[in-house]
């Protein structure tokens, strides 16, 4: 298919803020180095009209700084009702949901298994595996990304850390609201 093709990846170097702890997210940056690759994004569109699809696949890495495991930034559509598919392709990963208005999930994916975005949820990919989490998304070419708003309310209202062998979900204390967010 042709088109316009990108690819964008994200080190180590790039983000810094993301996770809770600053000392251990520096420490992991002078161990691993800032030019480790934590993810890398593969997409294809045809077009930028409002009816167009953006295609790809989105490959994350497995890690962790202190007890949280590698992620990506997340964001809530620029245009917020687009909706996204990602379908699991290989590894073990969640994809982190918020509403602004307070719902949050979490869905665990496996390969085989997908998730159905729908407009107005903030989300964000989880690795919680060993290996490469790797999906297949597909959104609207117009959607575009706003990462303000998760920096402004202190993170997503979740965290997805370390728990034993596997993981689980907590608050994260440092989320101040979507809602004060907007404001
Ligand atoms: O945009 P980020 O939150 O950094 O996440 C990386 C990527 O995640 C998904 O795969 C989206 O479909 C991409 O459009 C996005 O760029
Ligand atoms: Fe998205």
């Amino acid at each position: 298919m042709s088109g316009a093709s990108r690819i964008y990846e994200k080190r180590l170097g790039d983000l810094d803020g993301l996770y809770r702890d600053s000392e251990a997210f520096a420490a992991e940056v002078s161990q691993r180095g800032a030019d480790e690759l934590v993810y890398v994004v593969h997409e294809q569109k045809y077009d930028s009209s409002p009816g167009a699809l953006i295609i790809g696949t989105s490959t994350l890495l497995p890690g962790a700084v202190s007890t949280e495991f590698a992620m990506t930034r997340g964001h809530l559509h620029a245009v917020a009702d687009r909706a996204e598919l990602y379908h699991c392709l290989s590894g073990h990963g969640v994809m982190l949901l918020d509403t602004v208005d307070g719902d949050s999930l979490a869905v665990e994916l496996t390969p085989g298994k997908a998730v159905n975005v729908p407009g107005h949820w903030v989300h964000r990919s989880v690795n919680v595996g060993e290996e490469p989490f790797v999906t297949l998304f597909c959104y609207s070419a117009d959607a575009g990304q706003d990462y303000s708003l998760i920096e402004r309310a202190g993170g997503m209202r979740t965290l997805i850390v370390k728990d034993g062998e596997g993981w689980s979900q907590i608050p994260n204390p440092d989320h101040r609201g979507y809602e004060t967010a907007a404001n």
